[in-house]
């Protein structure tokens, strides 16, 4: 027993990527997808990146130190990137992916299954990438796949062991990405509840930015563990209104990457609720992400519409919102969080 993923055969073989997008998870992906034996393309918008991929087979801008694989290419022309390919990932931030892929539709190999790791929600329309994804490539939900957990790319880099989550309609789809991405550090397991991945992924920065809040305001594990637990609850209430699996929450893309992102120095979103938490303003908290994306900032306001919208309260969300666009302190957000008025556990 190997522990490889057996192709059933009803889907076709992943054998050629492109990973469109070559900040720090596009590139930690297309790595683990190069070490999984895939030629791998990386789309870099900056030619200059791409070369140095490459050339010098390194990203150093976003994965300092890290050695990327011999057969892991890199193209600033999307056109070249997607040619052949039987996967197209998408590996650009959650509010820029529309218009990104309307400039690559055109492009897309016909039968090549679109995988976004993208883990926010659309402003304005509420839509989860999945959607996005299926609306502007005008293609079947059945071709559309999300990876989701708890995936900090620099440690996935480091090859340091994790598990993830590849979440697609059409389970054959699926157990080819699984085959076309399982090494020795990565370890994918599928399911078809694309809903509770992807709500899983784009709430757990909102509640990591909670955390950073927290710690930011001095406060220790037990202030930490209830922000994670209550955190969850409020995930997989969304995630139930909308028709995701409840269990999908207790799994690697809920509780998993809520636990890691909420928990690491490595997470932008902790680290960016860190500095609010620390008095620093929106405009410093963004100075010192230096480009690279916190997407719970921008997705606290499309999930805390989504909670509206279904009738489902979001008490965390609702802080971070306040926090981020409406001008409270931490402080006044935590007075206002203790303040509610007293509920049972389970309602
Ligand atoms: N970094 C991580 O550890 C993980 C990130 N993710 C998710 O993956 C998605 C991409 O994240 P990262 O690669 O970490 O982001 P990043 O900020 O490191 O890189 C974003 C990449 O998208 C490109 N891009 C294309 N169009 C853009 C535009 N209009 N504006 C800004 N950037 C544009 C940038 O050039 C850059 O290469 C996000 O949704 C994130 O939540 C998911 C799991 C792990
Ligand atoms: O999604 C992540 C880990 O699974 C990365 O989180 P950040 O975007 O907060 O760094």
């Amino acid at each position: 027993m190997t522990g490889e993923p057996v192709l059933a055969g009803v889907a076709e073989e992943v054998r050629r990527v492109a990973v469109l997008g070559a900040g720090s998870w596009g590139t930690a992906f297309a790595k683990v997808l190069a070490d999984a034996g895939r030629d791998v393309v990386l789309w870099a918008r900056r030619a200059e990146v791409a070369d140095t991929v490459r050339q010098r087979h390194a990203n150093p801008d976003y994965l300092p130190g890290v050695r990327l694989p011999e057969n892991l290419t890199a193209t600033a022309d999307a056109a070249v990137a997607v040619r052949g390919a039987q996967a197209v990932v998408l590996a650009v931030p959650s509010q820029t992916l529309r218009d990104n892929l309307a400039a690559w539709r055109n492009l897309l190999p016909a039968s090549a299954t679109l995988v976004s790791l993208a883990k926010g929600v659309e402003l304005g329309t509420l839509k989860r990438m999945s959607e996005v994804v299926s609306e502007v490539a005008e293609v079947d939900q059945n071709r559309v796949a999300v990876v989701s957990g708890p995936n900090l790319a620099k440690e996935i880099a480091r090859e340091q062991p994790t598990a993830t989550v590849i979440a697609c309609a059409d389970h054959e789809r699926a157990v080819a990405l699984q085959h076309a991405c399982s090494t020795g550090y990565f370890r994918p397991y599928t399911n078809t509840d694309v809903v509770g991945c992807e709500l899983g992924g784009a709430c757990k920065n909102v509640i990591a930015l909670a955390c950073g809040m927290a710690a930011g305001l001095g406060f220790g594990d037990n202030t930490m563990a209830t922000l994670i637990t209550r955190g969850l609850a409020e995930m997989a209430r969304l995630g139930t209104a909308l028709g995701a699996d409840p269990m999908t929450f207790a799994g690697l893309a809920g509780m998993g990457d809520l636990v890691a992102t909420c928990a690491s120095p490595l997470s932008r979103n902790r680290s960016f609720g860190e500095r609010l938490g620390r008095g620093e303003s929106m405009h410093q908290a963004q100075q010192a992400a230096h480009g690279q994306v916190a997407e719970g900032v921008k997705s606290c306001t499309s999930i805390r519409e989504l909670g509206r919208r279904h009738g489902v309260d979001m008490p965390i969300t609702d802080g971070v919102h306040q926090v981020c666009h409406e001008g409270l302190s931490p402080q006044d957000v935590t007075a206002r969080l203790l303040g509610r008025k007293p509920k049972a556990e389970w309602s």
